[in-house]
């Protein structure tokens, strides 16, 4: 692809935050480039919302710049270049969703019309209900209109989908598929391993608010987590039998029997099976497995994802 000048969406550089005694950001770099879908993935208290906070200029960081298409947060927010869908954003009360949705509009230079956002965000249907009579559901969907009125070039969504239904999140992210068909970047914050796996072209991995890893979900899962291969040996899942032999072929890191089937935790599955059928010419039954990404999540933090 041709070099371009254009500035990236979302620039953090040496971004810290602390949140009264927790460094609850601790040195974030960044880089979104336009176009791309990027979640922030990390488990409880990771950092994801301050870092969102930081970003969108909510609150100032402690130490480092943060730059949304060379601009300031602010001026970028101003210049209607962002939206964004917080974790407890609030709607205007007594007013219906419609109302909301065109006073947001007034506060931006090139609004859609407010019904354009409406339809977007699957949310005609509550043009006339007011905010305070809204299910989580809705509620979501009206803040995303709120967020898509000012038509913009980067679009923030802080656990976007927490506490809606299955059909309600798909919901959600058709709606916002289509904006990102458009050429959008999307940045959004997730504890939902799978909601990463399933949407975002590339994941930032934050823990104790560092990013602890950065690709494609590909990448993420092929770096930490290799692949499995389970077979049938037989004899090798004996009592007592020595698992010694196979833990020592090439490629492979970890071996462990299940049943009859032994399991073969590998950094390079090629080899390590090449390796196997040539010393242990019984084996049978053989599978190779990627690992999910939720084993690469806790492989990365060591701990549980709660
Ligand atoms: N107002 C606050 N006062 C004190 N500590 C805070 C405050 N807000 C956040 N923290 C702490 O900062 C750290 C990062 O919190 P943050 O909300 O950014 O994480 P998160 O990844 O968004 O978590 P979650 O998935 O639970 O929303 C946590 O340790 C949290 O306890």
């Amino acid at each position: 692809m041709a070099t371009t000048t254009a500035p990236a969406a979302v620039s953090l550089r040496g971004v810290r935050k602390s949140r009264g005694a927790v460094r609850a950001v601790d040195g974030v770099d960044l880089v979104v480039a336009p176009g791309e879908v990027v979640a922030l993935l990390g488990p409880n208290g990771a950092g994801k919302s301050t870092t969102v906070d930081v970003l969108l200029g909510l609150t100032a960081p402690d130490a480092g710049e943060v730059r949304l298409f060379g601009r300031t947060p602010r001026q970028a927010v101003v210049d209607g270049l962002v939206g964004a869908v917080l974790q407890d954003g609030a709607l205007l009360e007594g007013a219906t969703v419609g109302e909301v949705v065109g006073l947001v509009a007034a506060l931006h230079r090139r609004p859609l019309p407010v019904a354009e956002a409406l339809a977007l965000a699957g949310a005609t249907d509550l043009a006339r209900r007011r905010s305070t009579e809204l299910s989580g559901g809705q509620r979501k969907r009206a803040l995303l209109a709120t967020a898509l009125v000012p038509d913009p070039d980067l679009l923030v969504l802080d656990e976007p989908t927490a506490a809606l239904d299955v059909q309600s999140r798909r919901r959600f992210w058709a709606t916002t598929r289509e904006h990102t068909a458009r050429g959008r970047t999307v940045l959004f914050a997730t504890h939902h391993l799978e909601e990463a796996q399933e949407f975002a072209d590339r994941v930032v991995l934050l823990d104790g608010g560092k990013v602890i890893a950065d690709g494609t979900v590909a990448q993420i899962r092929t770096a930490v987590s290799g692949r499995v291969i389970a077979a049938t040996l037989p004899g090798a899942s004996a009592p007592g039998a020595d698992l010694a032999p196979l833990r020592a072929l090439p490629g492979v890191r970890a071996v462990e029997t299940r049943g009859d089937r032994v399991l073969l935790e590998c950094a390079d599955s090629d080899a390590a099976l090449r390796a196997l059928l040539a010393t242990h010419p019984t084996t049978h039954d053989v599978e190779v497995t990627a690992l999910g990404l939720e084993a690469a999540f806790l492989a990365l933090t060591g701990r549980e994802n709660r």
